[in-house]
Protein backbone atom coordinates (compact mmCIF):
# COMPACT_ATOMS: atom_id res chain seq x y z
CA UNK A 1 0.00 0.00 0.00
CA UNK A 2 1.51 3.06 -0.99
CA UNK A 3 1.99 6.16 1.67
CA UNK A 4 -1.40 8.05 2.34
CA UNK A 5 -1.90 11.28 3.70
CA UNK A 6 -0.06 12.30 6.75
CA UNK A 7 1.09 16.33 6.24
CA UNK A 8 0.29 18.22 8.55
CA UNK A 9 2.20 15.07 10.98
CA UNK A 10 4.89 15.76 8.43
CA UNK A 11 5.47 19.28 9.08
CA UNK A 12 4.90 19.09 12.83
CA UNK A 13 7.88 16.84 12.69
CA UNK A 14 9.87 19.07 9.95
CA UNK A 15 9.53 22.14 12.29
CA UNK A 16 10.67 20.17 15.06
CA UNK A 17 13.70 19.10 13.31
CA UNK A 18 14.49 22.31 12.43
CA UNK A 19 14.71 23.56 15.97
CA UNK A 20 18.05 23.49 18.19
CA UNK A 21 17.62 20.72 20.03
CA UNK A 22 13.98 18.94 19.93
CA UNK A 23 12.29 16.19 21.76
CA UNK A 24 9.29 14.52 20.40
CA UNK A 25 6.72 12.11 21.53
CA UNK A 26 4.35 10.29 19.12
CA UNK A 27 1.82 7.91 20.43
CA UNK A 28 -1.54 6.42 19.43
CA UNK A 29 -3.50 3.32 19.60
CA UNK A 30 -1.88 -0.02 18.21
CA UNK A 31 -1.87 0.16 13.86
CA UNK A 32 -2.57 3.53 13.74
CA UNK A 33 0.51 4.34 11.67
CA UNK A 34 3.17 5.57 13.94
CA UNK A 35 6.06 3.04 12.65
CA UNK A 36 5.17 4.11 9.28
CA UNK A 37 5.00 7.94 9.47
CA UNK A 38 8.07 7.68 11.61
CA UNK A 39 9.86 6.06 8.80
CA UNK A 40 8.41 8.38 6.16
CA UNK A 41 10.04 10.91 8.39
CA UNK A 42 13.52 9.72 8.43
CA UNK A 43 13.88 9.54 4.90
CA UNK A 44 16.95 10.80 3.35
CA UNK A 45 18.18 11.67 7.25
CA UNK A 46 20.83 10.23 9.33
CA UNK A 47 18.90 8.38 12.21
CA UNK A 48 19.14 6.21 14.66
CA UNK A 49 16.35 4.03 14.70
CA UNK A 50 15.58 1.52 17.33
CA UNK A 51 12.82 -0.60 18.14
CA UNK A 52 12.23 -1.99 21.03
CA UNK A 53 10.89 -5.41 21.62
CA UNK A 54 10.02 -7.08 25.23
CA UNK A 55 13.93 -9.19 25.67
CA UNK A 56 16.78 -8.67 28.12
CA UNK A 57 18.06 -5.17 28.71
CA UNK A 58 21.58 -6.19 27.28
CA UNK A 59 19.57 -7.86 24.53
CA UNK A 60 18.45 -4.33 24.00
CA UNK A 61 21.81 -2.81 24.34
CA UNK A 62 23.43 -5.00 21.91
CA UNK A 63 21.05 -4.09 19.31
CA UNK A 64 20.98 -0.27 19.48
CA UNK A 65 24.59 -0.92 19.59
CA UNK A 66 24.18 -2.52 16.25
CA UNK A 67 21.99 0.34 14.85
CA UNK A 68 24.58 2.83 16.19
CA UNK A 69 27.07 0.96 14.16
CA UNK A 70 25.55 0.84 11.13
CA UNK A 71 24.36 4.25 11.37
CA UNK A 72 28.26 5.40 11.96
CA UNK A 73 29.37 3.17 9.85
CA UNK A 74 31.80 2.03 12.97
CA UNK A 75 32.27 -1.81 12.44
CA UNK A 76 33.92 -1.72 15.73
CA UNK A 77 30.95 -0.77 17.86
CA UNK A 78 29.35 -3.67 16.44
CA UNK A 79 31.33 -6.43 18.97
CA UNK A 80 31.98 -3.83 21.69
CA UNK A 81 29.75 -4.87 24.62
CA UNK A 82 27.93 -2.16 25.95
CA UNK A 83 26.18 -2.79 29.66
CA UNK A 84 25.49 0.99 30.58
CA UNK A 85 22.97 3.06 28.43
CA UNK A 86 25.01 6.26 28.94
CA UNK A 87 28.24 4.82 27.45
CA UNK A 88 25.68 4.09 24.22
CA UNK A 89 24.27 7.63 24.03
CA UNK A 90 27.78 8.87 24.12
CA UNK A 91 29.07 7.38 21.13
CA UNK A 92 25.27 8.62 19.45
CA UNK A 93 26.03 12.14 20.79
CA UNK A 94 29.84 12.27 19.73
CA UNK A 95 28.75 11.49 16.33
CA UNK A 96 29.15 14.26 14.19
CA UNK A 97 27.66 14.14 10.99
CA UNK A 98 27.18 17.51 8.70
CA UNK A 99 23.30 17.89 9.37
CA UNK A 100 21.49 17.18 12.47
CA UNK A 101 20.52 13.39 13.14
CA UNK A 102 17.92 11.68 14.82
CA UNK A 103 17.58 9.08 17.13
CA UNK A 104 14.11 7.32 17.64
CA UNK A 105 12.89 4.81 20.04
CA UNK A 106 10.06 3.16 19.01
CA UNK A 107 8.04 1.35 21.36
CA UNK A 108 9.71 2.73 24.02
CA UNK A 109 7.36 1.60 27.23
CA UNK A 110 8.71 -2.28 26.67
CA UNK A 111 12.50 -0.64 28.11
CA UNK A 112 10.47 0.44 30.68
CA UNK A 113 9.04 -2.97 31.56
CA UNK A 114 12.27 -4.15 31.39
CA UNK A 115 13.71 -1.38 33.72
CA UNK A 116 11.66 1.19 35.42
CA UNK A 117 14.74 3.41 35.69
CA UNK A 118 14.95 3.60 32.06
CA UNK A 119 13.03 7.23 32.09
CA UNK A 120 15.18 8.69 34.72
CA UNK A 121 18.14 7.62 32.96
CA UNK A 122 16.69 8.73 29.83
CA UNK A 123 16.10 11.89 31.58
CA UNK A 124 19.81 12.25 32.59
CA UNK A 125 21.21 11.31 29.04
CA UNK A 126 19.32 13.99 27.47
CA UNK A 127 19.80 16.72 30.02
CA UNK A 128 23.32 15.77 30.00
CA UNK A 129 24.72 14.45 26.79
CA UNK A 130 22.13 14.65 23.89
CA UNK A 131 20.39 17.27 24.15
CA UNK A 132 23.10 19.61 23.08
CA UNK A 133 24.21 17.67 20.42
CA UNK A 134 22.52 18.48 17.39
CA UNK A 135 19.47 15.88 18.00
CA UNK A 136 16.31 15.21 17.82
CA UNK A 137 14.83 12.61 19.80
CA UNK A 138 11.48 10.61 19.27
CA UNK A 139 10.05 8.12 22.01
CA UNK A 140 7.03 6.67 20.14
CA UNK A 141 4.83 3.91 21.50
CA UNK A 142 1.14 1.84 21.32
CA UNK A 143 0.35 1.57 25.13
CA UNK A 144 -1.74 4.67 25.59
CA UNK A 145 -1.17 4.17 29.36
CA UNK A 146 2.21 3.51 29.63
CA UNK A 147 3.44 6.34 27.15
CA UNK A 148 0.94 8.54 28.83
CA UNK A 149 2.68 7.53 32.78
CA UNK A 150 6.27 7.42 31.55
CA UNK A 151 6.40 10.37 28.56
CA UNK A 152 4.03 12.45 29.54
CA UNK A 153 2.41 13.08 32.65
CA UNK A 154 4.17 15.48 35.59
CA UNK A 155 5.66 12.69 37.02
CA UNK A 156 7.60 11.09 34.48
CA UNK A 157 11.34 12.22 35.12
CA UNK A 158 10.90 12.96 31.21
CA UNK A 159 8.14 15.16 32.19
CA UNK A 160 9.44 19.29 30.50
CA UNK A 161 12.17 17.61 28.07
CA UNK A 162 9.33 17.52 25.05
CA UNK A 163 9.19 20.07 22.97
CA UNK A 164 6.45 18.40 20.72
CA UNK A 165 4.09 15.61 21.50
CA UNK A 166 1.88 14.30 18.86
CA UNK A 167 -1.10 11.32 19.58
CA UNK A 168 -1.71 10.01 16.17
CA UNK A 169 -5.16 9.91 15.05
CA UNK A 170 -6.38 7.39 12.18
CA UNK A 171 -6.30 8.56 8.42
CA UNK A 172 -9.22 10.68 7.67
CA UNK A 173 -11.96 9.80 5.45
CA UNK A 174 -10.96 12.18 2.63
CA UNK A 175 -6.81 11.41 2.47
CA UNK A 176 -8.15 7.80 1.92
CA UNK A 177 -10.90 8.10 -0.74
CA UNK A 178 -8.54 10.40 -2.10
CA UNK A 179 -5.84 7.38 -3.38
CA UNK A 180 -8.61 4.83 -3.22
CA UNK A 181 -10.40 3.47 -6.64
CA UNK A 182 -13.21 2.58 -5.76
CA UNK A 183 -16.98 4.02 -5.82
CA UNK A 184 -18.10 6.49 -3.05
CA UNK A 185 -20.56 4.39 -1.19
CA UNK A 186 -18.38 1.58 -1.05
CA UNK A 187 -15.16 3.54 0.15
CA UNK A 188 -17.63 4.87 3.43
CA UNK A 189 -19.03 1.39 3.73
CA UNK A 190 -15.41 0.17 3.91
CA UNK A 191 -14.17 3.08 6.36
CA UNK A 192 -17.41 2.66 8.72
CA UNK A 193 -15.62 -0.75 9.61
CA UNK A 194 -12.00 0.13 9.27
CA UNK A 195 -12.10 3.30 10.54
CA UNK A 196 -8.62 5.27 8.57
CA UNK A 197 -6.86 2.39 10.23
CA UNK A 198 -4.60 1.42 8.26
CA UNK A 199 -3.45 -1.84 9.12
CA UNK A 200 -7.01 -2.72 8.41
CA UNK A 201 -7.54 -1.28 5.16
CA UNK A 202 -4.58 -3.56 3.88
CA UNK A 203 -7.33 -6.15 4.53
CA UNK A 204 -9.41 -4.65 2.37
CA UNK A 205 -8.00 -3.86 -0.35
CA UNK A 206 -8.30 -6.44 -3.10
CA UNK A 207 -11.53 -5.44 -4.41
CA UNK A 208 -13.61 -7.86 -3.18
CA UNK A 209 -17.33 -7.24 -1.86
CA UNK A 210 -17.12 -6.19 2.01
CA UNK A 211 -18.97 -8.89 3.45
CA UNK A 212 -16.80 -11.54 1.54
CA UNK A 213 -13.35 -9.66 3.11
CA UNK A 214 -14.95 -9.67 6.26
CA UNK A 215 -15.84 -12.97 6.52
CA UNK A 216 -12.65 -13.58 5.96
CA UNK A 217 -10.52 -10.92 8.18
CA UNK A 218 -13.27 -10.65 11.03
CA UNK A 219 -16.09 -13.35 10.94
CA UNK A 220 -13.57 -16.08 10.55
CA UNK A 221 -12.34 -17.69 13.74
CA UNK A 222 -8.84 -17.23 12.01
CA UNK A 223 -9.58 -14.36 10.74
CA UNK A 224 -6.40 -11.75 11.90
CA UNK A 225 -9.04 -9.58 13.09
CA UNK A 226 -11.79 -11.93 14.91
CA UNK A 227 -9.79 -11.23 18.38
CA UNK A 228 -8.49 -7.62 17.52
CA UNK A 229 -10.34 -5.40 20.41
CA UNK A 230 -9.86 -8.25 22.68
CA UNK A 231 -6.14 -7.49 22.00
CA UNK A 232 -6.07 -3.71 22.19
CA UNK A 233 -7.86 -3.79 25.58
CA UNK A 234 -5.73 -6.70 26.67
CA UNK A 235 -2.89 -4.16 25.40
CA UNK A 236 -3.75 -0.82 27.49
CA UNK A 237 -4.91 -3.68 30.40
CA UNK A 238 -8.33 -2.71 30.68
CA UNK A 239 -9.62 -6.62 30.89
CA UNK A 240 -12.09 -5.89 33.58
CA UNK A 241 -15.90 -7.43 32.35
CA UNK A 242 -17.31 -3.92 32.92
CA UNK A 243 -15.21 -2.61 30.13
CA UNK A 244 -16.16 -5.03 27.60
CA UNK A 245 -20.36 -4.47 28.93
CA UNK A 246 -19.82 -0.31 28.98
CA UNK A 247 -18.87 -0.64 25.50
CA UNK A 248 -21.36 -3.37 24.32
CA UNK A 249 -24.06 -0.94 25.88
CA UNK A 250 -22.68 2.22 24.22
CA UNK A 251 -22.50 0.19 20.76
CA UNK A 252 -25.89 -0.75 20.85
CA UNK A 253 -26.87 2.85 20.46
CA UNK A 254 -27.48 3.79 24.58
CA UNK A 255 -25.35 7.43 24.92
CA UNK A 256 -26.69 8.56 27.83
CA UNK A 257 -24.56 8.35 31.27
CA UNK A 258 -28.12 7.83 32.98
CA UNK A 259 -28.98 4.84 30.33
CA UNK A 260 -26.07 3.27 30.49
CA UNK A 261 -25.77 3.26 34.39
CA UNK A 262 -30.04 1.95 34.36
CA UNK A 263 -28.78 -1.01 31.75
CA UNK A 264 -26.04 -2.13 33.40
CA UNK A 265 -27.95 -2.16 36.54
CA UNK A 266 -25.31 -0.02 38.06
CA UNK A 267 -25.16 3.44 40.24
CA UNK A 268 -23.53 6.57 37.44
CA UNK A 269 -21.18 7.32 39.81
CA UNK A 270 -19.70 3.73 39.97
CA UNK A 271 -19.29 3.45 36.45
CA UNK A 272 -17.39 7.12 35.58
CA UNK A 273 -14.14 5.63 36.49
CA UNK A 274 -14.44 3.26 33.75
CA UNK A 275 -15.90 5.46 31.46
CA UNK A 276 -12.52 7.93 32.16
CA UNK A 277 -9.88 5.21 31.28
CA UNK A 278 -11.79 4.50 28.10
CA UNK A 279 -11.80 8.19 27.37
CA UNK A 280 -8.22 8.83 28.40
CA UNK A 281 -7.58 5.55 25.95
CA UNK A 282 -9.65 6.77 23.11
CA UNK A 283 -12.05 3.97 23.14
CA UNK A 284 -15.34 6.19 23.33
CA UNK A 285 -15.84 9.84 23.31
CA UNK A 286 -18.59 12.31 25.01
CA UNK A 287 -19.90 14.84 22.39
CA UNK A 288 -21.65 17.69 23.33
CA UNK A 289 -23.82 20.29 21.75
CA UNK A 290 -21.79 22.53 20.02
CA UNK A 291 -23.91 25.44 21.53
CA UNK A 292 -22.38 24.30 25.02
CA UNK A 293 -19.23 26.85 26.06
CA UNK A 294 -17.76 24.17 28.78
CA UNK A 295 -18.26 20.68 26.91
CA UNK A 296 -16.01 18.83 29.59
CA UNK A 297 -18.40 20.11 32.73
CA UNK A 298 -21.41 19.83 30.45
CA UNK A 299 -24.36 17.15 31.76
CA UNK A 300 -25.74 17.08 28.09
CA UNK A 301 -22.67 15.06 27.09
CA UNK A 302 -23.18 11.90 25.46
CA UNK A 303 -21.02 8.61 24.82
CA UNK A 304 -19.80 7.40 21.54
CA UNK A 305 -17.19 4.82 20.67
CA UNK A 306 -14.70 6.73 19.26
CA UNK A 307 -13.06 3.44 17.00
CA UNK A 308 -15.22 2.47 13.97
CA UNK A 309 -13.41 -0.93 14.09
CA UNK A 310 -14.00 -1.38 17.43
CA UNK A 311 -17.72 -0.02 17.38
CA UNK A 312 -18.68 -2.70 14.26
CA UNK A 313 -16.96 -5.43 16.68
CA UNK A 314 -19.33 -4.67 19.41
CA UNK A 315 -22.27 -4.51 17.39
CA UNK A 316 -22.17 -7.57 14.51
CA UNK A 317 -19.66 -9.87 16.48
CA UNK A 318 -19.09 -9.91 19.97
CA UNK A 319 -23.14 -10.42 20.67
CA UNK A 320 -22.77 -13.54 17.90
CA UNK A 321 -19.16 -14.79 19.39
CA UNK A 322 -20.90 -18.68 20.33
CA UNK A 323 -22.37 -18.70 16.76
CA UNK A 324 -19.20 -17.28 15.14
CA UNK A 325 -17.12 -20.04 17.47
CA UNK A 326 -19.51 -22.89 15.35
CA UNK A 327 -18.64 -21.06 12.05
CA UNK A 328 -22.40 -19.52 11.47
CA UNK A 329 -21.50 -16.51 10.15
CA UNK A 330 -24.75 -16.13 8.22
CA UNK A 331 -26.39 -14.89 11.70
CA UNK A 332 -23.45 -11.90 11.87
CA UNK A 333 -24.70 -11.10 7.78
CA UNK A 334 -28.20 -11.37 8.40
CA UNK A 335 -27.75 -8.94 11.28
CA UNK A 336 -26.23 -6.65 8.90
CA UNK A 337 -28.95 -7.21 6.22
CA UNK A 338 -31.37 -5.04 8.52
CA UNK A 339 -29.06 -2.16 9.66
CA UNK A 340 -25.26 -1.99 8.03
CA UNK A 341 -26.32 0.46 5.64
CA UNK A 342 -29.31 2.45 6.88
CA UNK A 343 -28.25 2.98 10.95
CA UNK A 344 -24.53 1.83 11.27
CA UNK A 345 -22.52 3.16 8.02
CA UNK A 346 -24.74 6.41 8.02
CA UNK A 347 -24.02 7.20 11.38
CA UNK A 348 -20.25 7.16 10.12
CA UNK A 349 -21.16 9.27 7.17
CA UNK A 350 -21.86 11.97 9.10
CA UNK A 351 -18.38 11.98 10.59
CA UNK A 352 -17.28 11.71 7.15
CA UNK A 353 -19.48 14.61 6.22
CA UNK A 354 -17.65 16.86 8.90
CA UNK A 355 -14.28 15.87 7.75
CA UNK A 356 -14.98 17.07 3.74
CA UNK A 357 -16.89 19.86 5.22
CA UNK A 358 -13.71 20.86 6.85
CA UNK A 359 -11.89 20.00 3.72
CA UNK A 360 -13.92 22.33 2.04
CA UNK A 361 -12.87 25.30 4.37
CA UNK A 362 -9.56 24.55 4.03
CA UNK A 363 -9.74 24.59 0.40
CA UNK A 364 -11.41 27.60 0.21
CA UNK A 365 -14.35 26.29 -1.17
CA UNK A 366 -16.41 27.97 0.55
CA UNK A 367 -15.47 31.37 2.77
CA UNK A 368 -15.02 30.03 6.40
CA UNK A 369 -12.94 29.50 9.51
CA UNK A 370 -14.37 26.90 11.67
CA UNK A 371 -13.75 27.66 15.13
CA UNK A 372 -15.44 25.35 16.51
CA UNK A 373 -17.22 21.74 14.69
CA UNK A 374 -19.12 19.16 15.99
CA UNK A 375 -23.19 18.93 16.21
CA UNK A 376 -26.29 20.35 18.01
CA UNK A 377 -29.10 18.31 19.83
CA UNK A 378 -31.77 19.78 22.83
CA UNK A 379 -32.29 16.73 24.99
CA UNK A 380 -31.41 13.61 23.21
CA UNK A 381 -29.51 12.12 19.44
CA UNK A 382 -33.24 11.98 17.93
CA UNK A 383 -33.69 13.46 14.46
CA UNK A 384 -36.25 15.85 16.01
CA UNK A 385 -33.78 18.13 17.01
CA UNK A 386 -30.21 16.89 16.24
CA UNK A 387 -28.21 18.56 13.37
CA UNK A 388 -25.73 16.81 12.23
CA UNK A 389 -22.84 19.08 11.22
CA UNK A 390 -22.53 22.42 13.03
CA UNK A 391 -19.69 24.21 12.47
CA UNK A 392 -18.84 27.93 13.54
CA UNK A 393 -16.94 31.19 12.30
CA UNK A 394 -16.57 33.63 14.96
CA UNK A 395 -14.31 35.50 12.57
CA UNK A 396 -16.82 35.75 10.02
CA UNK A 397 -19.95 35.55 12.40
CA UNK A 398 -21.32 32.30 10.51
CA UNK A 399 -22.29 29.31 11.44
CA UNK A 400 -23.02 26.84 9.22
CA UNK A 401 -25.69 23.54 9.99
CA UNK A 402 -25.38 20.55 7.49
CA UNK A 403 -28.03 17.78 7.06
CA UNK A 404 -26.25 14.23 6.16
CA UNK A 405 -28.50 11.79 3.80
CA UNK A 406 -27.01 8.20 3.57
CA UNK A 407 -30.28 7.11 1.45
CA UNK A 408 -30.40 5.74 -2.31
CA UNK A 409 -32.54 8.13 -3.64
CA UNK A 410 -31.47 11.47 -4.76
CA UNK A 411 -32.51 14.33 -1.75
CA UNK A 412 -34.87 16.28 -2.34
CA UNK A 413 -35.57 20.06 -1.28
CA UNK A 414 -38.01 18.71 1.62
CA UNK A 415 -34.85 17.99 3.89
CA UNK A 416 -33.74 21.00 3.33
CA UNK A 417 -36.79 23.00 4.26
CA UNK A 418 -36.80 20.50 7.59
CA UNK A 419 -33.27 21.55 8.41
CA UNK A 420 -34.38 24.97 8.55
CA UNK A 421 -36.86 24.76 10.43
CA UNK A 422 -34.97 22.66 12.96
CA UNK A 423 -32.67 25.68 13.04
CA UNK A 424 -34.76 28.33 13.40
CA UNK A 425 -36.55 26.08 16.78
CA UNK A 426 -32.59 25.70 18.14
CA UNK A 427 -33.05 28.98 20.13
CA UNK A 428 -29.61 27.51 21.63
CA UNK A 429 -27.83 28.40 18.96
CA UNK A 430 -29.35 31.61 17.93
CA UNK A 431 -28.70 32.72 22.40
CA UNK A 432 -25.17 30.71 21.74
CA UNK A 433 -24.06 33.00 18.32
CA UNK A 434 -26.58 35.80 18.43
CA UNK A 435 -26.62 37.56 14.80
CA UNK A 436 -24.39 35.41 12.83
CA UNK A 437 -25.56 34.08 9.60
CA UNK A 438 -26.54 30.91 8.89
CA UNK A 439 -25.09 28.74 5.79
CA UNK A 440 -27.27 25.64 4.99
CA UNK A 441 -25.79 22.15 3.87
CA UNK A 442 -27.06 19.38 2.59
CA UNK A 443 -24.64 16.13 2.37
CA UNK A 444 -25.97 13.45 -0.12
CA UNK A 445 -24.40 10.21 -0.86
CA UNK A 446 -26.75 9.78 -4.18
CA UNK A 447 -27.06 13.39 -5.28
CA UNK A 448 -30.30 15.60 -5.69
CA UNK A 449 -33.40 15.86 -7.17
CA UNK A 450 -34.00 18.89 -9.96
CA UNK A 451 -36.30 21.00 -7.63
CA UNK A 452 -33.25 21.09 -4.65
CA UNK A 453 -30.58 21.74 -7.44
CA UNK A 454 -33.26 24.44 -8.58
CA UNK A 455 -33.54 26.35 -4.99
CA UNK A 456 -29.95 25.98 -4.57
CA UNK A 457 -29.12 27.88 -7.43
CA UNK A 458 -31.57 30.57 -6.26
CA UNK A 459 -30.22 30.80 -2.60
CA UNK A 460 -26.65 31.74 -1.29
CA UNK A 461 -26.93 30.21 1.80
CA UNK A 462 -27.35 26.57 0.69
CA UNK A 463 -24.46 24.50 -0.08
CA UNK A 464 -25.08 20.81 -2.01
CA UNK A 465 -22.81 18.32 -0.90
CA UNK A 466 -21.90 15.05 -2.36
CA UNK A 467 -19.09 12.67 -3.24
CA UNK A 468 -17.81 15.09 -5.39
CA UNK A 469 -17.96 18.05 -3.02
CA UNK A 470 -19.74 21.32 -3.79
CA UNK A 471 -22.39 20.71 -6.28
N1 LIG B 1 0.13 6.56 6.13
C1 LIG B 1 0.05 5.28 5.73
N2 LIG B 1 -0.19 4.97 4.43
C2 LIG B 1 -0.26 3.71 4.03
N3 LIG B 1 -0.09 2.64 4.83
C3 LIG B 1 0.15 2.87 6.13
C4 LIG B 1 0.24 4.20 6.64
N4 LIG B 1 0.49 4.11 7.95
C5 LIG B 1 0.56 2.80 8.23
N5 LIG B 1 0.37 2.04 7.15
C6 LIG B 1 0.36 0.56 7.12
O1 LIG B 1 -0.37 0.10 8.27
C7 LIG B 1 0.33 -0.91 8.95
C8 LIG B 1 0.50 -0.55 10.41
O2 LIG B 1 1.33 0.59 10.49
P1 LIG B 1 2.46 0.77 11.60
O3 LIG B 1 3.17 -0.50 11.87
O4 LIG B 1 3.24 1.97 11.21
O5 LIG B 1 1.54 1.13 12.84
P2 LIG B 1 1.96 1.33 14.35
O6 LIG B 1 1.08 2.40 14.90
O7 LIG B 1 3.42 1.55 14.47
O8 LIG B 1 1.54 -0.09 14.89
P3 LIG B 1 1.84 -0.89 16.23
O9 LIG B 1 1.70 0.06 17.35
O10 LIG B 1 0.77 -1.94 16.24
O11 LIG B 1 3.22 -1.43 16.08
C9 LIG B 1 1.64 -1.11 8.22
O12 LIG B 1 1.55 -2.32 7.51
C10 LIG B 1 1.77 0.04 7.27
O13 LIG B 1 2.26 -0.35 6.03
Amino acid sequence: MRFIGRKSELSKLDAEYNRDSSFVVIYGRRRVGKTTLIKEFLKEKTAFYFLATEELESQSMKRLAGVVARTTKNTLLQKAVFTDWVDLFQVIADYKPEEKKVLVIDEFPYLVKTNSAFPSILQNVWDEILKDSNVMLILSGSFISMMQKHALSYDSPLYGRRTAQMRLAPLPFTDIYAVQKMPFDQAVEQYAVTGGIPKYLEFFEDGRPLEEQLKDTVLSKSGFLYEEPNFLLKSESVTAVNYFSIIKTIADGNHKLGKIAGILGQETSSLTPYLSTLLDLGFIEKRTPITKKNPEKSRKGLYFIADNFIRFWFRYVYPYKGELELDNMQIVLDEMHKDFREKFVAFVYEDICKTIFVELCRNEEITFTPSRSGSYWLNDFDGDTEIDVVSVDHQNKRVFAGECKYHAKPVDAQVYFALKEKVNNATEIRKAFPGYEVIYGVFSKSGFTQRMLDIAKESADILLVNEDHLV
